[in-house]
């Protein structure tokens, strides 16, 4: 359940006031996604999705947010392109929130992400990466290596109950992870949250999927451009068993490659940057799941999924273990 904030039928005319639109024809909550709430607006100027950032989005951050997409967008990337208003102004407010309306995109994501997406999902990954490197501001990652001490000390206290063990076994995690980090990778403007629910396709004749948009930006960041492909390697080339399927990642890195071709150094990082990656979404789901109260809106992610992955990737002894 997405909708944290009603908006009421006159209000919403009001803000649409505010734009070139034309006249709300129809708008309904979208149920999917857990950050903010989103809305599908039918106007007579065509299909857009309104959001209002909730609690989990500093608004401070969302001009930068705002300012990425546009400009990936500009560069002829498949994303939510925000709309300014008479004013010139994307970053509005509805509700008491802020609010923003971007163009909506075709396609549904992949429920059952198969080895035909993978390869795609590379090349739009590659494409990304291209489309960020004109925009200079810059977003440090409060998730990246960095971040994951600290959050691990967030996690201690109750971080045991999920797994007797979980915490001492992630210090040893985190130590490697750190002791091996990459420096002088190439960095550049990262999607940082790129699994199957923020990609959506359209079939293609014969069952070839092509993808039709990138969506939810609000993790983006700028970090290492090998640290986004190593995001993917996790949350699309595991089966629903928690088994790595290297034909998957293959043709991911194989997608991604034919785009932007990967450095020696970058493909020797990608181990360390899975093992990095697998840690960073084992730790937010581990902390969401020990400290959301019961009831609350947010659905909670099972952190155990994680650890699974991080352990493939720890005993990974090169990037042979990824198919290349
Ligand atoms: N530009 C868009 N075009 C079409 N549909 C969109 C667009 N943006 C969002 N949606 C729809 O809204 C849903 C939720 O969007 P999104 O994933 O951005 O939500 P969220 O709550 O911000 O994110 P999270 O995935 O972090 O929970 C998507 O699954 C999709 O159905
Ligand atoms: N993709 C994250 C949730 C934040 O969007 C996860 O699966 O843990």
């Amino acid at each position: 359940m997405a909708v944290y904030t009603e908006v009421s039928d006159e209000a919403l005319r009001a803000f649409l006031s505010g734009y070139d639109l034309g006249e709300l024809i129809a708008f309904r909550g979208i149920a999917e996604g857990v950050e903010n709430s989103n809305y599908a607006l039918k106007v007579t100027g065509g299909d857009f999705i309104l959001t209002l950032y909730e609690k989990r989005v500093d608004p401070a951050e969302l001009p930068w947010f705002l300012g990425l997409m546009r400009h990936l967008a500009a560069g002829g990337l498949a994303c939510p392109e925000p709309v300014a208003g008479h004013d010139g102004e994307a970053l509005r407010e509805l509700a008491g929130r802020p609010a923003a309306i971007c163009t909506f995109l075709p396609g549904v994501w992949p429920r059952r992400p198969s080895v035909a997406h993978c390869g795609p999902l590379g090349g739009a990954l590659a494409a990304l990466h291209a489309a960020g490197q004109g925009f200079t501001a810059e977003r440090p990652n409060s998730l990246g290596p960095e971040g994951w001490e600290p959050l691990l000390e967030r996690c201690r206290p109750n971080g045991d109950t999920v797994q007797p063990g979980l915490c001492a076994e992630l210090d040893g995690h985190l130590a490697g992870i750190l002791r091996d980090w990459p420096a002088d990778l190439p960095r550049g403007q990262i999607h940082a949250d790129l699994f199957p629910d923020n990609v959506f396709f359209l079939e293609e004749t014969r069952g070839k999927p092509r993808v039709s948009g990138l969506i939810d930006f609000y993790f983006a960041c700028t970090d290492i451009l090998a640290y986004d492909i190593a995001i993917c390697l996790n949350a699309w080339c595991f089966e629903p068993d928690l088994a790595f399927n290297v034909t998957k990642a293959r043709a991911l890195l194989a997608g991604y490659n034919a785009a932007r071709p990967l450095s020696q150094a970058e493909l020797d990082a990608l181990p360390v940057l899975c093992r990095g990656a697998a840690l960073r979404f084992l730790l937010t789901r581990l902390y969401d799941w020990t400290n959301t109260p019961p009831g609350a809106l947010v659905t909670r992610k099972d952190p155990l999924e994680y650890l699974r992955r991080l352990r493939f990737h720890a005993q990974a002894t090169g990037v042979s273990a990824y198919g290349v």
